[in-house]
């Protein structure tokens, strides 16, 4: 069945959530942003079929609405819905990555005709807007729905089949329980990035040379910290009780492993490393939590024109899609490893003995 689908808030992931919806073809995809380059962009590059520079005028025409706006904008939205007169039952989802305060304010609506079911894309990167949207964002992604009432909770089949089009596999969680997990996986990890980063910043004027050895390794680990600073503020405000408790015990974290190096327990620091890398090493392979089960291989390159490609082709010849791809240190003239990832352990064997037998020094990553 075909419905309409207003997608409001054009950014990274409403964006995203439109060209897959879009391009899938079953549903008819209008859109909404208070940014007019924005709108015109979606329509150019047919994200949307049609533009709304008006919410109320593009939701009276939904059958299911998604807000997909920054949190403290997704809770005005709601609230401009529950004045609105609508002729028929609508539903109406979100993407925040905080649920509690979203599901608190669905608890206010005293609108019977909007039927709310949280939702929260377990995909995204550091970029915003439109520009970086992307129809695949979601492809094997966890997405977390959030339906709270006996009536949400009978209409999640129909979000599900427009959402599937993005091809991610649902969960549904407790809102209360989601912040947690979040928080511990996602919005903490974000605050760590950002202060690794202040701390390197700050010991510059000591060592002007530092950023020239920032490698894979700081690279890596501070990616996310390089996005989107209002976007992180207000997640860290809507889930600011969660935040400070893991605080607390990164702080008491931090002292006991202070006094591990400090006092050169040499067994117990080599069991604390063990055991993180065991537990991070089995995330991938037990298609645990929100990281999806990739199989990783690392090829050397020389840092020549169409090494990359060449190594793309192989691929693509015998029909193997690549997941995700990233080069991880290239220096002029020095051997790179370029980072592929395959989405079954079938590919990674595969593409391990086409590489070989190419002549590319090939790495599979085993724990
Ligand atoms: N970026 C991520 O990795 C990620 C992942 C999952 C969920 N989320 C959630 O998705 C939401 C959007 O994040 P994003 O990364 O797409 O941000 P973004 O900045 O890329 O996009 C936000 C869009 O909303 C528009 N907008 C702002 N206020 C508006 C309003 N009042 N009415 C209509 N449009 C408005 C902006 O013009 C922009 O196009 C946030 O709630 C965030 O928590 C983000
Ligand atoms: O890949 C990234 O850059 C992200 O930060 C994506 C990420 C995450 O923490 O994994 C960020 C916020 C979300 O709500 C969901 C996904």
């Amino acid at each position: 069945m075909t419905r309409t689908v207003l997608i409001a808030g054009l950014g990274l992931i409403g964006g995203s959530l439109a060209k897959g919806i879009a391009l899938a073809g079953q549903d008819r995809v209008i859109g909404y942003d208070v940014n007019a380059e924005t709108l015109e962009y979606a329509c150019k590059n047919d994200l949307i079929h049609k533009s709304f520079s008006n919410f109320k005028q593009a939701a009276r025409q939904s059958d299911i609405i998604i807000l997909a706006t920054p949190i403290s904008k997704t809770i005005k939205l709601m609230q401009e819905l529950n004045s609105m007169v609508f002729k028929h039952d609508v539903i109406v989802s979100d993407v925040a990555s905080v649920k509690s305060s979203i599901i608190k304010e669905a608890n206010l609506l005293s609108n019977d005709r909007i039927i709310f079911i949280g939702g929260h894309p377990m995909a995204g990167s550091h970029k915003k807007g439109v520009t970086a949207a992307k129809e695949h964002l979601f492809e094997n992604a966890i997405y977390v729905l959030t339906p709270t009432t006996y009536k949400s909770k009978t209409k999640v089949d129909i979000l599900k089949e427009t959402l599937k089009q993005t091809k991610s596999h649902f969960v549904i969680l407790d809102p209360t329980e989601h912040d947690e997990m979040t928080g511990v996986i996602s919005h903490f990890p974000h605050l760590i990035a950002s202060a690794l980063v202040h701390q390197a910043k700050s010991w510059e004027s000591a060592h002007p040379y530092l950023p020239h050895l920032a490698a894979g390794g700081f690279r890596d680990i501070t990616r996310i910290a390089s996005s989107n600073p209002e976007m992180w503020q207000d997640i860290f405000y809507h889930n600011r009780a969660k935040m400070v408790h893991l605080l607390d015990e990164w702080i008491a974290e931090m002292t006991s492993l202070k006094e591990l190096v400090e006092r050169n327990k040499k067994q117990h620091m080599i069991a604390y490393l063990q055991q993180a890398k065991d537990y991070r090493d089995g995330l991938g392979q037990t298609k645990k939590g929100a990281i999806p089960s990739f199989y990783d291989l690392y090829i050397d390159i020389r840092d020549k024109p169409g090494a990359i490609a060449s190594v793309v082709q192989l691929l693509a010849n015998e029909q193997i899609s690549i997941k995700n791809l990233q080069i991880l240190e290239i220096r002029d003239g020095i051997n790179g490893a370029l980072r592929l990832s395959v989405s079954t352990l079938e590919d990674q064997k595969q593409s391990y003995h086409l590489l070989q037998k190419d002549g590319f020094e090939t790495m599979i990553e085993t724990s």
